[in-house]
């Protein structure tokens, strides 16, 4: 399909935007463009909390010529004092002609006032060109705003009879390099990666990005016992920081060392997916990325802290009926009960096949 000129405009505001994929929690990612003759004259994208806005950025790269031009931008300009002051103000003192927004800001503070401080300016705006795209590179930013909670992504790959590991818990690796290149881009991309205490004794995790680049998500243990090796990757916090959270007064020891390796210890009481995602709302995380065994898996879709599914498929067979699978029990006994899910698109990488698929 061939895009018109307002869509390129806009799938490359997308572009810029994802340049700071991972590093704009809790904002959203937002770049914008500014277009004179239909040649791009400014250009800049949102680098993170407390910094300048893709607009301001894109207003200083136009200088004088933005006076009459059309500004690109995938997120409504806000029009509200918070970390930084409104982009609105700044778009009507550069006396642009017309503004092409994405999509409408979620955000209770500017929703629908944005647009309408620059029509009463007298600049002709247009609203939702590629807005589906806008929507998607930014749900996790709508999901947090809306409903006061990160967005939570579920990840794991499994042999097409539905195993994540074998009978003795071996389970390196089930897919091919290019699916794990993938992870770790998705990595890159979210604030958190969860795992249980069962995933780091049985796999002993590193949850870098070292095959996608920078940054690295917060590596967080969730563990009510700490019963967790003392010579686990995770504890190797020089380049990647790790969370490790578990119940109020649970072995001080143990929490002593983990302190003394420079991994921070958190007490929350009682220790469940929501809880912890209730947590990480409040430190200002925008997406987390679920990457535990199927227990916990099971729980944190119980307790509605999972609300997309990215599940790789090897064309590998283990059998056995003790294998462990990527969703533990969730107590259904007839398949009208079993959750279905939305928006499904799916793919091949290197050897393996993916799915991604929405909680409704
Ligand atoms: N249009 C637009 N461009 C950006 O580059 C943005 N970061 C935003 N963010 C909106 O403003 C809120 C954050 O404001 P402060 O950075 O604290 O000043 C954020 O919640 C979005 O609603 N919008
Ligand atoms: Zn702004």
């Amino acid at each position: 399909m061939t895009l018109n000129f307002d869509q390129q405009m806009m799938q490359h505001c997308l572009q810029l935007a994802r340049q700071a994929l991972g590093k704009t929690a809790p904002n959203p990612l937002v770049g914008c463009v500014i277009i004179q003759d239909k040649k791009i004259i400014g250009e800049g994208f949102h680098p993170g909390a407390g910094q300048p806005h893709a607009e301001v950025f894109a207003l200083r790269n136009a200088g004088e010529q933005a006076q009459g031009a059309t500004v690109y931008v995938n997120l409504e300009p806000c029009n509200h004092f918070g970390r930084t002051p409104p982009c609105t103000e700044a778009l009507i003192q550069a006396q642009v002609a017309k503004v092409v927004v994405g999509m409408v800001d979620p955000n209770p503070l500017v929703s629908g006032t944005g647009i309408q401080r620059l029509k009463e300016a007298g600049i002709e705006v247009i609203v939702g060109v590629e807005e589906q795209a806008c929507q998607s590179l930014n749900e996790a930013f709508i999901h947090r705003i809306l409903h006061h909670q990160p967005w939570g992504i579920l990840k794991y790959a499994m042999t097409l009879d539905g195993k994540i590991a074998t009978t003795t818990g071996h389970s390196s690796w089930v897919t091919g390099t290019e699916a794990r290149q993938k992870v770790h881009q998705l990595r890159v991309a979210c604030d958190a990666v969860i795992v249980g205490g069962n995933t780091v004794r049985r796999d002993n995790p590193w949850l870098t990005t070292h095959e996608a680049g920078e940054p690295n998500p917060l590596r967080v243990v969730m563990s009510r016992t700490l019963n967790l090796p003392k010579a686990a990757h995770l504890w190797d916090t020089q380049d990647v920081k790790t969370l490790v959270i578990t119940e109020e007064g649970v072995n001080p020891d143990f929490q002593q060392f983990l302190q003394n390796k420079g991994v921070e210890v958190a007490e929350l009481s009682p220790l469940t997916p929501a809880q912890v995602m209730a947590y990480l709302y409040e430190r200002q995380f925008l997406s987390v990325l679920w990457e535990c065994g199927g227990n916990l898996a099971a729980n944190a879709i119980a307790d509605g802290s999972i609300h997309k599914i990215l599940a790789f498929i090897a064309p590998k067979i283990i059998g056995g009926k003790i294998a462990p699978s990527p969703v533990g029990d969730l107590g259904f006994t007839l398949m009208t009960e079993a959750l279905s899910l939305e928006r499904i698109t799916w793919g091949s990488v290197g050897c393996d096949f993916w799915i991604e698929s929405y909680l409704s």
